[in-house]
């Protein structure tokens, strides 16, 4: 295949991708929204450039030079940047200084001087440190990401940018003229030049889907595990994990203890100082129960105004004096939102794993009757329950 057939081809693909992209982005979270947005402006420049190479016959040489490998840096330059917006990393205006100060060049090195070599390899120079920037974003950002795609994407840009700085120095040393044409058919480099930077936003593009739908996924498997309000587990992952609990429990004679703890007079603080206070009120509630958490304890939100420990009380460990060290976290440390100081309290039922105990409810259900005691004994009570 002649070099300006693959350069089409390449332009056609890099459209294709770009526009799948683009008929996705409005079914992303908004959260990714605008790396895809920098990633699809970036894929149509290579493009772009693509485009310019393939017809460059038909424009004056010393325009299509300089655009087309304008639109090359500002198009690398374009995925490093929706990289570090996939990692959340602030846009920086320095990001673009190489690719402005290599147009600058390559006009010069075009136009006003004209010299290939120096233009190549300042192309190449500015891609590659382009291109080496975005590896080095996806092996250190991301902070616990290590989805496959993104190793892909990583060994992707990092060869690519090998290749540049190869074919900068296969040109040097095979000593590249004015009238150097990177669309001549023989020359083995330029068949492989359009496919390998073809690459990025072909194989690339599919590479970075896949890193967007993996964290769509991890997205959503948090979102169904955690509790939005406080971020602690959620009902259903407290039954999991508190059933997987309680039958290690049963299996080696132990016996598992939990606390079922409530907020008191909760509807007063809502009715005083409104739905949001009450909201934070549970924020607050939920950050002292967490600190207090000890060893393998585990917080969760039961529902409402109500939240379970699962308490990891060791070899010898006092159930209730457990119970006691959430109450008097909560209760010493005093809460205020929107001007309001209040003091906090929790009522808690503990129960201990029974011998006689076959499902995780029964144990519940005792803890909910001792919290019902505590209520009645007056409230900011911690009410251990019978076996
Ligand atoms: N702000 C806020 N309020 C909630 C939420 N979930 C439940 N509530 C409120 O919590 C209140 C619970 O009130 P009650 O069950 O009467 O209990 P209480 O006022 O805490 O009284 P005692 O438990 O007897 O001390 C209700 O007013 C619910 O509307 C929530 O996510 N946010």
């Amino acid at each position: 295949m002649d070099p300006i057939t693959i350069f089409i081809v390449a332009t056609l693909m890099m459209l294709a991708n770009g526009g799948v992209l683009g008929l996705m982005h409005k079914d992303l979270p908004v959260s990714l929204q605008p790396c895809a947005e920098t990633w699809r402006i970036a894929t149509l420049l290579l493009a772009g450039s693509a485009v310019l190479y393939a017809v460059q016959y038909e424009l004056p040489l010393g325009l299509v030079s300089p655009m087309a490998n304008g639109m090359v840096m500002l198009g690398c330059t374009g995925y490093w940047r929706a990289l570090r917006q996939f990692d959340g990393a602030p846009d920086r205006w320095w990001m673009w200084l190489p690719a402005l100060a290599g147009i600058g060049g390559v006009l010069w090195f075009a136009g006003v001087q004209p010299d290939t070599p120096s233009r190549i390899l300042l192309l190449s120079g500015v891609v590659a440190f382009v291109l080496m920037a975005g590896t080095l974003q996806l092996v250190r950002g991301g902070t616990g990401e290590r989805a496959r795609s993104r190793k892909a994407l990583a060994g992707l840009f990092f060869l690519v940018g090998l290749f540049v700085l190869f074919r900068a120095g296969y040109f040097l040393v095979r000593k590249v003229g004015p009238s150097f044409d990177i669309t001549g058919e023989g020359a083995w480099i330029n068949t492989a030049s359009p496919l390998v930077t073809a690459l990025l936003p072909v194989v690339g593009t599919t590479a970075f889907l896949f890193m967007c739908s993996q964290r769509i996924g991890r997205q959503w498997e948090l979102a169904a595990a955690t509790d939005y309000l406080t971020g602690l587990a959620n009902r259903r992952t407290l039954l999991a994990e508190g059933e997987s609990r309680f039958a290690t429990a049963r299996r080696g004679g132990a016996h598992l203890a939990l606390a079922l703890v409530d907020v008191d007079h909760f509807k007063a603080i809502n009715d005083g100082h409104g739905h949001e206070v009450g909201d934070k009120a549970l924020q607050h509630v939920a950050r002292q129960l967490q600190a207090t958490a000890r060893g393998l304890d585990f917080v969760a939100r039961h529902g409402g105004e109500e939240f379970v420990v699962l308490l990891d009380l060791g070899q010898h460990g006092d159930a209730q004096a457990a119970g006691e060290r959430l109450r008097l976290a909560v209760a010493g440390t005093p809460f205020t939102a929107d001007g309001a100081s209040l003091t906090i309290t929790i009522s808690a039922g503990v129960a201990l794993q029974a011998d006689g105990d076959t499902t995780l409810d029964q144990l519940l259900r005792r803890a909910d009757e001792a919290l019902y005691a505590a209520k009645r004994s007056g409230r900011n009570r911690v009410e251990l329950a019978g076996g």
